[in-house]
């Protein structure tokens, strides 16, 4: 398997506008924005010298220092799967693992074998990831800054995120970029609905699996289909499946993926029609420099729904109303025609924020906190901001604003930010971080093929 030349995919990332919190419960939904900043994957055949053939899969990140992952591969005996394993692993090098890359090597790998056969030939997969993903302080850039990828001195681990979700659009691509590359159309093919949703259906399974608990899922979810409003899996869909290497692990992830597990359809919803954004508007994103999210917010938040299930669950429906009314009100100013009147959509995000704040309040779980609301207000003072949020889960890390998609606008919000000395949690060593804008904005279309030839010439970059 895997004679059809080099295969390139690509992923967005995520903002989720509103439904932090709520959308890890199915009663509620998400409405997730995709974003213009991409993962992309390019996988090909290992030149391979004097017909040896290594059982090997290596994944480079030429961005970063060190960013080279090489894995041996062997199907496991009694249905268990494919194992991989992280060759060169010594004890210097193990920091080094990249487990979302691993797991969904072996995930990916096995549902290929159970449905096609064993026959996985030797591949090399790159990973390129779009500037905004990371920031790049002028201590850790390497070069120019005009590069279409950006070149780090610094490894992966090193590089600041910006938390736009890289980890689910990079497991997204590479599992769409394996099941392209290995499986022949007639199995799979990325444009038809059922491939998507085998896609979805695997990435969210590898995903789970890497980060060692099962989320909502509405990263991976965007990272497949783009922006929209969303519903979460039962999670019951994941907790109890065997593990790569497993006896039965193959047919139990093939079962999951094609929706046979013990009669289990996933329930998953993806409305994508319920979320448009107006023309002559965008999202942007800001991101806090030394913004420290504190560690365990959902796990706080959680303890305090179970311990007070009234006060929670009031404030949850009042926000998923809120939530709600403005997934609709972005609807109706988008299909309202030439009335350039956004009040109604500015009030929605007072409401939601409010709801927010009354959430931080009672959990005490900085979700927006003081600071966030100081900088939020500013920012919303700025002529042509429609409105902003502190997006997914809060804290100190980032905001997102709604805004009119002019150049004083942007000028307006570059000149307040330009000053603006944010005061974290008093972790950081700095006495007040940097709120610099990114360049992202919001975007409609999820997972997509690529040009494969585009990134080799990109490539002669590094
Ligand atoms: N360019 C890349 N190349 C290879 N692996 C990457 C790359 N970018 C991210 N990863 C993988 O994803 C991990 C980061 O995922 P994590 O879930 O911590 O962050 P995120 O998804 O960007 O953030 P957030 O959930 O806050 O949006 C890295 O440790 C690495 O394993
Ligand atoms: C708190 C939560 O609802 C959102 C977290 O979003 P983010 O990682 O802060 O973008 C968790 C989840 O949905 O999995």
């Amino acid at each position: 398997m895997g004679h059809n030349g080099p295969v390139a995919v690509s992923a967005p990332g995520k903002v989720l506008l509103a439904g932090g919190y709520l959308a890890l419960d199915r009663k509620y939904t998400g409405l997730v924005f995709g974003l213009d900043a991409r993962i992309h994957v390019l996988i090909q055949d290992i030149p391979t010298s004097n017909g040896i053939v290594l059982n090997e899969i290596t994944v480079n990140s030429p961005q970063f220092l060190d960013a080279v992952w090489e894995y041996g591969y062997r199907l496991a005996e009694r249905d268990g799967g494919i194992e991989v394993t992280h060759l060169r692993a010594d004890a210097d090098l193990n920091l080094n693992r990249n487990p979302f890359i691993e797991t969904t090597l072996s995930y990916v790998l096995s549902y290929i074998t159970s449905l096609a056969g064993p026959n996985i030939t030797p591949s090399a997969i790159t990973v390129l990831a779009d500037n905004d993903y990371y920031s790049t302080p002028a201590d850790i850039s390497n070069g120019s800054s005009k590069r279409r990828f950006h070149k780090f001195a610094v490894p992966l681990s090193k590089a600041p995120k910006t938390g736009l979700g890289s980890s689910a659009a990079l497991v997204t691509a590479v599992t769409a970029a394996l099941l392209t590359y290995y499986l022949p159309k007639s199995k799979f093919d990325l444009i038809t609905n059922t491939s998507k949703r085998r896609l979805h259906n695997l990435a969210q399974a590898a995903h789970c699996a890497a980060q060692g608990k099962v989320g909502s899922g509405f990263d991976v979810a965007s990272a497949v289909y783009g922006t929209c409003l969303y519903r979460r899996f039962s999670p019951a869909l994941l907790t109890s499946h065997a593990e790569p290497g497993v006896p039965k692990f193959a047919s139990e992830i093939q079962d999951i993926v094609e929706e046979n597990h013990h009669g289990l359809r996933w329930d998953t919803e993806i409305h994508k029609d319920a979320v448009k954004i107006p023309k002559g508007l965008r999202l942007i994103m800001c991101d806090v420099s030394c913004g420290s999210k504190t560690p365990g917010m959902v796990k706080q938040v959680l303890s305090w729904r179970k311990e007070k299930p009234e006060e929670a669950n009031a404030i949850w429906d009042d926000l998923h109303a809120a939530n709600e009314a403005l997934a609709a009100e972005f609807k109706n100013a988008a299909e309202g025609g030439s009335d350039k009147n956004y009040t109604k959509l500015s009030e929605c995000f007072t409401h939601i924020r409010k709801l927010i704040r009354l959430m931080s309040e009672k959990s005490d779980v900085p979700i927006e906190p003081p600071a966030q609301t100081e900088l939020l207000d500013a920012c919303e003072k700025v002529p042509g901001v429609i409105g902003g949020v502190v997006p997914g889960a809060g804290g100190y890390d980032a905001i997102s604003l709604l805004i009119e998609d002019k150049a004083e606008t942007i000028a307006g919000l570059e000149k307040l930010l330009s000053g603006w000395r944010f005061q974290g949690d008093g972790q950081s060593t700095e006495s007040g971080g940097k709120v610099s804008m990114l360049g992202v904005r919001e975007e409609m279309e999820g997972v997509k093929a690529e040009d494969a030839k585009t990134y080799l010439q990109w490539l002669r970059e590094f």
